[in-house]
């Protein structure tokens, strides 16, 4: 983890956000790098609405006085700046390690221009050595890590501070090992039918661009359509 990557990422993504427009906020490290820079922007006179994508990103953007807007009074986010756990060559990616991947996905579904940063480390060859965030209700728990096991998934429930992690929608999160995923699509296809599940943290063709710190470069990686 490099932290310098982080910001040089950053710093580049906030170029793609442009007046008047209505911008979801990611969550964790690298997001808070941007959102801290959308703040200076909107400082100098920058007019957008933002959708934070979890409570902790709120609190930062009223920080910095970005102006929130309402998902459900909203049909469409321009464009939202986002980090991620691992992504690959397809930009296929595991996020919800900062445990906002539901509302995350939920932000990206509805996203024209979803713009993803991360430093050097994310990118990966098979995703899968960070385990998948898995959000599920709590009364699920163990019958989804049941049914995670038949798919070869060893699921840990997560843990803060001694205590269940719970999501912002009072949730639970399972990070599961499924080993190097060949195919995260029919991965994340199999987890969309198990009853109890919430969402995954695997994102499958919703990234359009990532932005990965090198050294002091940037490299911008498009998706191709
Ligand atoms: O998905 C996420 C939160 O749910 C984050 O984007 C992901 O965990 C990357 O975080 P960081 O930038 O701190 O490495």
């Amino acid at each position: 983890m490099n932290e310098q990557e982080k910001i040089n990422a950053a710093l580049k993504a906030v170029s793609f956000v442009k007046p008047g427009q209505v911008v979801g906020l990611g969550t964790g490290s690298t997001a808070y790098f941007a959102i801290q820079e959308i703040g200076k922007m909107v400082r100098e006179g920058l007019e957008i609405r933002a959708i934070p994508t979890s409570e902790a990103t709120r609190q930062l953007a009223e920080k910095w006085n970005i102006p929130l807007t309402d998902i459900n009074d909203i049909s469409t986010i321009d464009v939202t700046i986002d980090g991620a756990d691992e992504f690959n060559s397809r930009l296929q990616l595991i996020k919800g390690g900062g445990g906002a991947l539901l509302r995350e996905k939920i932000v990206a579904s509805i996203t024209g221009t979803q713009v993803i940063i991360a430093d050097a480390s994310k990118q990966v060859e098979k995703l899968g050595a960070f385990r998948v965030p898995i959000e599920v209700i709590p009364f699920a728990a163990n019958v989804v890590t049941r049914k995670l096991s038949a798919l070869n998934g060893e699921a840990s429930l997560r843990a803060k501070n001694d205590s269940t992690y719970i999501t912002d929608q009072g949730n639970n999160i399972l990070d599961v090992d499924f080993g190097l995923i060949d195919d995260p699509a029919a991965l994340a296809k199999a987890l969309d039918h198990i009853t109890g599940i919430v969402e995954h943290g695997l994102f499958i063709d919703l990234a359009d661009y990532v932005i990965v710190g090198k050294g002091d470069q940037v490299e911008i990686i498009a998706a191709k359509n």
